[in-house]
């Protein structure tokens, strides 16, 4: 999503953004084709680091592949098949441990898994009984007991923005009967205004199915995910409670960066991957060049494609078979004691914390008492059930099952994602839980009108609990009054946020001018004793220290990927170094398009970066970043000053080779923003001592009465009352009287309409 930049500031890091469609990527992928492609790497890392995940810039082309794949007993990524001669399965089945290797085992086992030998009679029974759960129109309870594992599918749709996941699953979810099918299903699972409105996924959502296949009827648990970078956070958390994904690619746009972005998360994550080839109505589709691409980056063989137009319906139904064939049923027990994992979680305000649940382990149901393994709390479980897609309580839920649970979590710090539930006197071993989303962008919060302040902090806390990716922090300002600082996975990400407080919630509220959280070491001993630490963490200017007491300050840094058709590479490659960036690959995807990869300075990207490539590129090339750790910077505070007195507000942290032109830009935007007043303004950017750019706002006193000639009393009356009214929305900053709406227009993120 894109939205307006009015404000055409120069290297304008402030204001205005809007935008966009990636967030705070710490993508974590490695792709075959990073052991392969990347020039200049240090040597071979070791296999653990190879299979970990994690993306290091170090890690050496080809032992890192072949570690991989023998770490792995052959070929990863999709392939997960062995291609290459001469690696030992058995060494790599060691090295991986053997529950991924069992994984990849099933993965290799032709056709769908039967009922294994000795299975009890209510399995066999439930092999031949066809009937679709929905048949009773959804009013008896559907009993879960006649879905083993056996017959459990669980799988997430991934894909890069727009390429049609939700339409696909709109699809999947009618196929199975789900649905009514009429021509009003459009994206059914973005159930959020938010998500409406934008035509895009912020949220993943969950949907139980019923699948007869071959006589025999599956659950198959679907979760459609967010394509936004901002949101990939989502994706990762869905995978957990996944064996396999849908990779989805439009036929025409071909592989975009959130599609290596997703591919990397489902690939590290040991899963199961169908790719499919989308939108091959559309008159450009080229699927045949969009298989190769994946058959290029992904290793994955072009027939294993499968072709389809999710809008249309055409192969739909393929692809459920191959979910049921090529993704293996998860492999836990009913008997063995509960463990649940909370993937995620939303609250309802009148039956509390609603949690979406994967059961490792075990059995639960109503009236059960369970234990948090993060807050050791104690609950009764009040209600259990699955997703189709509105919520639908069953009697029980199961081992490999996934679903919702109420259990009278209350407060909004009960509920934590990633959380493993138990069975009281029955405790387990927590599950390894998500690793906490790291913010990328720090804002202020603060309600427009103070006397709000109680209202936003409780739908703070409660918007909180349905995206817990956000972090709060108490804030206050001179200006603004009492706040927030907040901490978001990207602008959009923020974006989204602001509008469900304002759409959910009934709140409007100011925020500031984004930044991202820098670092300094410092070398002042006070200080050292001060914070405890030498490495400080600064997510607002005002907590920047002295260039005296710092031995050095740090920036964060992500490794940026563009994928563009080849006519705008030159352009982008003079963006990327506007913007500080340093190339670190290329490569030709196809005869037309390259994938950069580039690092990046994070502020450089955070506000108007995609949008400054999107507009190079006439629309055509995708970006997506992920975490590359800090550097070092020369950064430094720039202060504004009203006649002379600084605006604590207004300050900002920024590398000195922009302090000149953003000085300028926000002294600009500040004459515009501040009425003229009796008295002459000097508005000034200063760094330390030293003034760096200048505007004066002349004196002026507005007379409203003027035009009001003769004796009409109440029109006079009334101009005089409404300056009056304008007063009041004063707040004064030294001498020099600010408008509220001025420090919105400056600090907003959103352009002047
Ligand atoms: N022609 C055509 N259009 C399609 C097809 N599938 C999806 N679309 C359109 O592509 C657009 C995006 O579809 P979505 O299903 O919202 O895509 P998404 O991947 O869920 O989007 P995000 O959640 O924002 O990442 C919509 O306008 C769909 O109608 C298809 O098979 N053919």
């Amino acid at each position: 999503m894109i939205l307006l930049v009015t404000a055409a500031g120069p290297n304008s890091f402030f204001f205005f953004f809007f935008f966009f469609p990636r967030g705070a990527g710490r993508r974590r992928g490695r792709c075959p084709y990073s052991f392969r492609h990347r020039p200049g790497l240090l040597p071979a890392a070791p296999v653990a680091a190879a299979i970990s995940g994690r993306r290091r810039e170090g890690l050496e082309a080809a032992p890192g592949r072949a570690a991989l794949r023998a770490a792995t007993g052959g070929g990863l990524p999709w392939g997960l098949r062995p291609r290459r001669e001469g690696l030992s399965p058995a060494a790599g089945a060691m090295a991986l441990g053997s529950r991924a290797a069992s994984w990849w085992a099933r993965l290799f086992s032709p056709g769908p898994a039967a009922a294994p030998r000795g299975s009890p009679a209510w399995l066999a029974a439930g092999l031949v009984a066809c009937r679709r759960p929905y048949s009773s129109g959804g009013k008896e309870k559907i009993d879960m007991s006649t879905y083993p594992v056996e017959r459990i599918r669980n799988f997430s749709i991934i894909a890069h923005v727009d390429h049609g996941k939700s339409t696909l699953a709109d699809r999947l979810l009618e196929i199975t009967g789900t649905i009514a099918k009429t021509d009003r299903n459009k994206q059914v699972l973005d159930k959020l205004q938010v998500e409406r409105e934008r035509g895009i996924t912020v949220k993943a959502q969950s949907a139980s199915l019923f699948y007869s296949h071959k006589g025999v009827i599956y659950l198959l648990n679907l979760i459609d995910t967010p394509g936004h970078v901002d949101f990939n956070y989502e994706v990762s958390r869905s995978l957990s409670a996944c064996q396999g994904v849908i990779l989805v690619v439009d036929a025409n746009e071909g592989i975009q960066a959130q599609t290596v972005a997703n591919f990397y998360l489902a690939f590290e994550a040991q899963l199961a991957i169908i790719p499919v080839i989308n939108k091959i109505d559309l008159k450009n589709a080229d699927p045949e060049r969009v298989e190769k691409q994946i058959e290029k980056l992904f290793d994955i063989p072009v027939n294993e494609c499968i072709r389809i137009s999710a809008k249309q319906g055409t192969n739909v139904e393929k692809v459920l078979e191959k979910v049921i064939e090529k993704i293996p049923p998860p492999h836990f027990n009913t008997t063995d004691p509960l463990k649940a994992l909370v993937f995620d979680s939303t609250f309802d305000h009148y039956r509390g914390v609603i949690a979406n649940i994967a059961l490792f382990g075990g059995e639960i149901q109503k009236g059960h008492k369970i234990v948090s393994a993060h807050t050791k709390k104690r609950y009764e479980v009040n209600e259990v059930g699955i997703l189709t897609p509105n919520e639908q309580p069953t009697d029980k839920l199961y081992a490999g099952q996934v679903g919702y649970l109420i259990a009278g979590m209350k407060e909004v710090t009960e509920a934590q994602i990633g959380d493993t539930l138990f069975m009281h006197k029955q405790p387990v071993e927590p599950l390894p839980g998500f690793k906490s989303a790291k913010p990328m962008v720090f804002a202020g919060m603060y309600p427009v009108d103070q006397t709000e302040y109680n209202n936003l902090k409780s739908a703070l806390e409660r918007l909180t609990l349905n995206d817990s990716s956000v972090t709060v922090h108490r804030d206050s300002s001179l200006a603004l009054g009492a706040g927030w600082r907040l901490g978001f996975l990207g602008l959009l990400h923020m974006e989204v946020f602001n509008q469900r407080l304002e759409q959910e919630y009934n709140l409007s509220v100011i925020l500031t001018a984004p930044t991202v959280p820098y670092k300094a070491i410092l070398s002042s001993a006070k200080l050292i004793k001060e914070y405890g630490k030498a490495e400080i963490t600064i997510i607002s200017p005002a907590q920047f220290p002295d260039k005296s007491s710092v031995s050095e300050y740090l920036e964060p840094a992500v490794l940026g990927t563009i994928l563009t058709p080849q006519e705008y590479i030159g352009k982008i490659i003079t963006l990327c170094q506007d913007r500080r960036a340093v190339q670190k690959d290329m490569l030709y995807i196809d005869e037309h398009r390259v994938m950069l990869k580039y690092l990046f300075p994070l502020n450089e990207i955070v506000v108007d970066f995609y949008d400054a490539l999107k507009s190079l590129s006439s629309g055509y090339a995708s970006f997506d970043y992920e975490d590359a750790g800090y550097q070092a910077a020369d950064l430094i505070k720039m202060d504004i000053l009203l006649n002379g007195n600084p605006v604590e507000e207004l300050a900002t942290i920024i590398h000195s080779d922009k302090a000149y032109a953003t000085g300028k830009f926000l002294c600009e935007r500040l004459k515009d923003a501040i009425p003229r007043q009796l008295f002459e303004i000097a508005i000034q950017a200063a760094i330390g001592k030293k003034i760096i750019a200048r505007e004066t706002l002349k004196a002026y006193r507005k007379n409203v009465v003027a035009k009001c000639y003769g004796g009409d009393i109440t029109r006079r009356m009334k101009l005089l009352k409404r300056q009056a009214e304008g007063k009041k929305l004063m707040r004064k900053i030294g001498n020099v009287e600010v408008p509220k709406d001025a420090f919105i227009r400056v600090l907003k993120r959103q352009p002047d309409k």
